[in-house]
C-alpha cells in the first residue's frame, strides 16, 4: 500500500476515533433530547479538524515532516473580537436593533461580511447591503450604534480557553501580540476587565494605526504586528494567527502567515475552507500540532 492511502486511511482512522471521543463526551454529559442529540453529532462531525489531514499525511513518512508541513512556528498573532473576548455578540445585537427600525432582519450571511473589519468599512458593507444608505449613512451609522456598544463592551467576557493559551504561550516564552480591526477608543473599553491577558501581548496593532492603511482582509494589520516583534520583522511562514472571522482568515493567508480559525457555529461552513485548521474552541488546541511547547495540564 503507498504513502497516500497509508495517509488516508490513518486520517479516517483518528477523524473515526475523534468522533467518537467527542460523541461519548456530549452523550455523556446529560439526557439529550432527539433534537439535542442530532445538533450533537452535527457538532461532533464538525469538531473532525480536516486540516489534521496535512499533518496525518505527513506522519506516514515522518513527524518532523508533519511540524515542517505547519511550522516550525516561532510567533502568535491573536485577533480580539470574536476570538480572544466575546464581543461579537455585542455588534449583533446592536445591528439587529437599528435594522429592526427599518423592518429589517440582521442575519449571518451579512455578519460573515462585516466581522473583523475596521469600523468605517463594516459600516460601508451594512448600509449598502442591507439597502438602507439612502437613509443612514455609513457615519450617521457608527454614531447610532456607537452609545449602545460603549455600554455594552466593558460587560465582554474572554473567550474559552483564551486566557489559558494566552499564559501558556507566554510562559513558556512565545512571543504573543494582538492584531484587531478595533480601533484605539474601543479596545480600552473591551480590554478594561482583562488586563491581566492583555499586558501579556509584546504589542498591540489597532484598526487605527497609520500603518494599517486597509483592515483585513488586507494583511496591513498582520504585516506590521510581524514587524513590531523583538528582532522583526518576523518571517510571516514562521507566525500562527487566531482568527474567528472570514475577513481575518483571509487577511492571515495574504500575509503569508498559517492560521487557525475558531469560527461562530453559526457562520456558513464555506468561509471555513481558507483556515489551515478549524477549531471549535481555543480549549481544543494542541500546540505540538504546530512545534509549539504543550500544555502542561489537562485543559479542565
Ligand atoms: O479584528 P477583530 O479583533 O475581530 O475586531 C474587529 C471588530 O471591529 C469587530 O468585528
Ligand atoms: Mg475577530
Amino acid at each position: 500500500m503507498g504513502t497516500e492511502s497509508l495517509a488516508v486511511l490513518s486520517f479516517v482512522a483518528f477523524s473515526l476515533s475523534e468522533l467518537r471521543h467527542t460523541l461519548s463526551l456530549s452523550l455523556a454529559s446529560d439526557t439529550a433530547s432527539p433534537i439535542a442529540l442530532f445538533s450533537r453529532i452535527r457538532s461532533a462531525f464538525h469538531c473532525i479538524d480536516f486540516g489534521k489531514f496535512i499533518s496525518h499525511s505527513a506522519m506516514a513518512d515522518s513527524s518532523s515532516a508533519a511540524v515542517s508541513a505547519r511550522g516550525p512556528i516561532t510567533h502568535v498573532i491573536f485577533d480580539m473580537d470574536g476570538l480572544l473576548i466575546d464581543t461579537e455578540k455585542f455588534y449583533t445585537e446592536v445591528q439587529e436593533i437599528i435594522l429592526a427600525r427599518y423592518n429589517k432582519t440582521f442575519d449571518w450571511s451579512l455578519k460573515a461580511k462585516m466581522m473583523g473589519k475596521k469600523a468605517i468599512e463594516a459600516a460601508k458593507v451594512f448600509v449598502e447591503e442591507t439597502g438602507i444608505s439612502d437613509s443612514l449613512s455609513a457615519e450617521q451609522f457608527l454614531v447610532e450604534r456607537e452609545e449602545m456598544l460603549q455600554k455594552l463592551f466593558p460587560t465582554n467576557e474572554l473567550m474559552p480557553g483564551a486566557s489559558r493559551l494566552v499564559k501558556h504561550l507566554h510562559t513558556k516564552g512565545v512571543p504573543i501580540c494582538v492584531a484587531t480591526g478595533s480601533h484605539r477608543r474601543h479596545f480600552q473599553l473591551k480590554t478594561q476587565p482583562h488586563g491581566e491577558v492583555f499586558s501579556l501581548m509584546h504589542h498591540i496593532v489597532l484598526g487605527d494605526d497609520p500603518e494599517v492603511k486597509q483592515g483585513k482582509p488586507a494583511p496591513d494589520g498582520f504585516l506590521a504586528a510581524a514587524k513590531r516583534f523583538e528582532g522583526g520583522p518576523v518571517d510571516p511562514s514562521k507566525i500562527l494567527v487566531f482568527e474567528d472571522a472570514p475577513s481575518g482568515v483571509l487577511a492571515a493567508k495574504n500575509a503569508g502567515m498559517s492560521v487557525v480559525m475558531v469560527p461562530d457555529p453559526r457562520l456558513d461552513k464555506s468561509f471555513l475552507d481558507a483556515a489551515d485548521q478549524v477549531l471549535n474552541s481555543l480549549l481544543d488546541f494542541n500546540p505540538s500540532d504546530w512545534g509549539l511547547p504543550p500544555f502542561e495540564d489537562s485543559g479542565n
